[in-house]
């Protein structure tokens, strides 16, 4: 289990919750605006410093309070049997406070490597239907997780295209600073690319062993584009836009145009799937990474899944917690009622519910 225990001072309607008691399987419930989404934007603060639902800190913090805290204890990464604390805390003024075992923290990457968490909500489907940066966010996700230096690469990336993009707006353009930029930029675009093409081969397998099991769906293939032409180099490509370049302000290739198409019998599987099987797909999509993390890494991921039952029937709710069941991972639920999803576990014993009315949060016995 990676949380054992969760504490939330003035998250939204949350006044103040102490959940002592958390379980393999946790599952909050209550009626609409009761605070259920609430607590798993709460975990999720704990892992990123940020909501999953809104980039804008204000509408976080409780309207009567300055600030908001999040504390939990979490797994230590290699001795699951050992736990420290990880604290968050946000203010109105925009400061923020991050701590691991009592040391303070800068960077929220830390945050993400302490705590790996998928979530799984109504925005899940941007994943299909959304631009490509919602694509290359979820792959990076993975290669973040499983492969060491792929954050220092993407740090560097990000630094040379900003350079890049800073000298290609002036009207004189230096030549010989850009050609710098350049071999450095590309250097790191094709580590970041060589990260996520591997990652992508030992993830698509997995892929389609949990959508083999969530449905009957075929002829779903995961391409991905690496944000320049596929019989280029990178130098090429770059050269060959110079002129482009110059005029429109901005590096136009690399891997900050990468995307992965999600098909479906060679088409956009966005375009042609129903509502329900394209979440099948980006359920199966999140799940494969939590296996793919276990494997590789022997780490678990938690889950937070938001509103489990919606768009799901039940053959297929109960074929999706029993591929998180089978995974042995950490599992925080909403739903309304939580007996719709009665019979969804193998072992009962692993469930625990949480009554969740005006904020408050009562463990049922
Ligand atoms: N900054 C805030 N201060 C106080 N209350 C807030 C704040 N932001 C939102 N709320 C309220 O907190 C409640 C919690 O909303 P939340 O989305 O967690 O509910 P929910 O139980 O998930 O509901 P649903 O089932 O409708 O998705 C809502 O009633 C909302 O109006």
């Amino acid at each position: 289990m990676l949380i054992r225990r969760l504490e939330i001072t003035d998250v939204r309607n949350v006044k103040h919750a102490n959940i002592v008691d958390l379980s393999p399987i946790s599952i909050f419930y209550g009626v609409n605006g009761s605070g259920k989404t609430t607590l798993l934007e709460s975990i999720h603060i704990l892992s990123s410093a940020k909501s999953f639902r809104s980039h804008k800190l204000k509408p976080l913090i409780n309207n009567e309070a300055e600030r908001c805290v999040v504390f939990a204890e979490v797994a230590v990464q290699g001795d699951e049997d050992l736990f420290h604390p990880i604290g968050v805390q946000r203010s109105r003024s925009g400061e923020g406070l991050i701590k691991i075992n009592g040391e303070n923290v800068r960077s929220a990457a830390q945050l993400a490597e302490a705590l790996p968490l998928q979530v799984i909500n109504s925005d899940t489907f941007l994943l299909l239907g959304g631009g490509p940066v919602v694509r290359r966010q979820f792959l990076d996700w993975g290669v973040f997780h499983v492969e060491h230096g792929f954050h220092e690469a993407w740090k560097g990336f990000q630094r040379c295209l900003k350079q890049r993009n800073s000298l290609l707006r002036h009207d004189r353009i230096d030549g010989p600073t850009l050609q710098v930029w350049t071999r450095e930029y590309v250097k790191l675009s094709e580590q970041l690319d060589h990260y996520r093409a591997q990652y992508l081969r030992q993830f698509s397998p997995v892929f389609e062993r949990c959508l083999a099991q969530l449905s009957n769906l075929s002829g779903i293939e995961l391409r991905y584009q690496r944000g320049w032409a596929k019989d280029q180099t990178l130098e090429a490509a770059l050269a060959a836009q110079s002129e482009s370049e110059q005029q429109q302000g901005y590096t136009l290739s690399g891997p900050h145009r990468a995307d992965l198409r999600i098909l479906y019998q060679g088409q956009l599987a966005a375009d042609i799937l129903s509502r329900g099987q394209q979440k099948l797909i980006v359920c199966a999509l999140r799940v494969a990474q939590g296996y793919l993390l276990s494997e590789l890494n022997q780490r678990k991921c938690a889950y937070l899944v938001d509103d489990l039952p919606s768009e799901l029937d039940e053959d297929h709710r109960k074929a999706l917690c029993r591929l998180l069941d089978e995974l042995d991972c950490q599992v925080f639920i909403s739903c309304v009622d939580h007996q719709d999803l009665n019979g969804c576990w193998q072992q009962t014993d692993k469930v625990k519910l949480f009554h969740v009315e005006h904020g408050v949060v009562t463990a049922q016995t």
